[in-house]
């Protein structure tokens, strides 16, 4: 892949975290593009059956992955996903976590509808602190940061944080 004049950023963690609210915030101050994977995979049919464990359909990972493939070549993409293992490594420069205080996430989840084995394995899931070890298993160390988002301030905290982080990006790259 040619090298990329702006980067590609990944955000992940637990659903609820705040993925979706900060990709948002920072596609309108980046010019950056918000891929939000899970629209993209129903957009392009790439969910498969249902899987009653998780309550959600299977991803078709591959046929997903090649049809983003073309959109990453040229970075300032911003990737919002509650799963980043299967994602090729080279695609992202920076990883940012997001993490939120499992109270905290539980009402969010609970505002969204969320009830029984599904809200319990979420809340557990950032308990386990399981999105943050998928990236620091998937990706190099130095890319990954993880971000607390529990409040307001934090939100903006945190967008300031990435948009500082991009800058230092492509002023390093030159
Ligand atoms: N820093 C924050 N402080 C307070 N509420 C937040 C914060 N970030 C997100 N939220 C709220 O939490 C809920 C989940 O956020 P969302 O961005 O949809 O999470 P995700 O995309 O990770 O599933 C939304 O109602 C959103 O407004």
């Amino acid at each position: 892949m040619a090298k990329r004049m702006v980067p590609n950023i990944l955000i992940t963690g637990t659903p609820g975290v705040g993925k979706s609210t900060i990709s948002r915030l920072l596609a309108d101050r980046t010019k950056f593009t918000w891929r939000e994977v899970s629209k993209m995979a129903e957009e392009y049919n790439c969910l498969d059956e249902y899987d009653p464990e998780y309550q959600c359909p299977f991803l078709n990972e591959d046929k997903l992955l090649d049809i983003m493939e073309g959109m990453m070549a040229k970075g300032g993409n911003i990737v919002d996903y509650h799963g980043c293992d299967f994602f090729p490594e080279r695609w992202f420069d920076g990883v940012f976590v997001i993490r939120t205080n499992n109270t905290v996430l539980y009402d969010r989840l609970t505002a969204r509808g969320y009830t029984g084995k599904k809200l319990e394995d979420n809340v557990q899931c950032e308990i386990f602190e399981t999105l943050l070890e998928e990236a620091q298993s998937s990706y190099k160390e130095e890319i990954v940061t993880a971000l607390q988002n529990d409040s307001q301030e934090q939100l903006q905290t945190n967008i300031d944080t990435i948009v500082e982080w991009i800058e230092r990006w492509k002023e390093e790259s030159i």
